[in-house]
């Protein structure tokens, strides 16, 4: 079975090849731009076909459909951090609507029988009343930055795609997801780097934070990745599924439960530059029809997320040092 996953070289993408390798029954192929980093997949270059390719490139991804042929397609790429589409609004829109379209449009050209995942996102809820929690998929989406319209943009496209042409779409609205190779912008990554940098007296004992009063649904992305296998293998076409691990928690609590792993001593200061616009107050998942559809359950325990966060920055700034140092 021939899989390819778009943006492969990225958290998400990184994280859902080294599963599909486990599976060992799946060819895998992963799209990259020259400017990606390729350190999350360099352990496992040799075992998975990468792709050179610009998404927003109509030409290229026809091009690059038609040879491969995907049975299974799971298109991870995006501008994924919210505040950058509040700097970039446009090239957020374009990106992540455009490269989406093109990947459906050559689909249909090349007329494979494929399925398509599509990384859609919590986001989308945006402003949600006490009495709507836990979100469930029919809630009305009230976007809160022009990402989370961008993913309302793609979610409603895979949606018209399956109604217009019977496309094999499926959509997960997947709430904040974690783990080791979390980009180091996002707020579990930011606090377990700062840590660690602290720890190795790499910078001074201050964790600079922002909204710590925001509430997320956090779910381990190696739980995040197999749900994704399972949307294309269980899930119903033309739907749309919540992934969440339906417990929410402060960015407070996020905090604390990191600042448990050190004995470093700390300063909490509040930085406005991290202070967004409008930030989603609460976010909070139902996905009990994704879990009836698939069997799926996350089965990571959040402070065991936290724990491999943690010790991912202290392994990754030490190999960082030891380049440095020479040794
Ligand atoms: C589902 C959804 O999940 C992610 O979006 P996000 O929730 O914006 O993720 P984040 O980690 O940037 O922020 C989480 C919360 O934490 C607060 N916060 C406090 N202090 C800092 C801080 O210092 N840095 C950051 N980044 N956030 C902070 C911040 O204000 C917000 O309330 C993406 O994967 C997105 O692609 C996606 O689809």
């Amino acid at each position: 079975m021939k899989a390819l996953i778009t943006g492969i070289t990225g958290f998400a993408g990184s994280h859902l090849a080294e599963y599909l390798l486990a599976r060992g029954d799946v060819e895998i192929y992963g799209t990259y731009r020259a400017r990606s980093r390729m350190d999350h997949i360099a352990h496992i270059a040799d075992r998975i076909r990468l792709v050179e390719c610009e998404l927003q490139d109509r030409e290229a991804v026809e091009k690059m459909i038609a040879q491969i042929k995907p049975e299974h397609i799971y298109h991870l790429a995006a501008q994924s951090f919210v505040p950058a589409s509040w700097s970039f609004p446009a090239e957020t829109l374009m990106n992540n609507i455009v490269s989406q379209l093109n990947i459906f449009e050559a689909v249909r050209m090349a007329d494979i029988p494929c399925k398509i995942q599509v990384a859609c996102s919590s986001e989308e809820y945006g402003l949600v009343y006490p009495d709507e929690l836990p979100v469930q998929e029919t809630n009305p989406l009230r976007p809160q930055s022009p990402y989370a319209v961008s993913k309302i943009a793609q979610d409603f496209l895979g949606y018209q795609y399956f109604q217009s042409y019977g496309l094999s779409i499926v959509r997960t609205r997947t709430f904040n997801h974690t783990g080791p190779r979390r980009g180091e912008r996002f707020v579990t990554s930011n606090f377990a780097k700062q840590i660690a940098q602290i720890e190795l007296g790499l910078q001074p004992p201050h964790v600079y934070v922002g909204n710590l009063q925001a509430r997320r649904d956090f779910t381990d992305v190696r739980d995040v990745v197999k749900a994704y296998w399972l949307a294309l293998e269980r899930g119903v076409p033309g739907s749309v599924y919540n992934i969440s691990s339906g417990s929410t928690r402060t960015i407070q609590e996020v905090l604390d439960t990191l600042l448990s792993f050190t004995s470093a001593p700390v300063q909490i200061l509040v930085d406005p530059k991290r202070l967004r616009p409008s930030d989603v107050e609460v976010l909070l998942g139902d996905a009990t029809a994704f879990c009836e559809q698939t069997g799926w359950k996350p089965e990571i325990p959040f402070h065991q997320t936290m724990r491999d966060l943690l010790q991912y920055w202290r392994d990754t700034l030490q190999a960082q040092a030891r380049t440095k140092g020479g040794g």
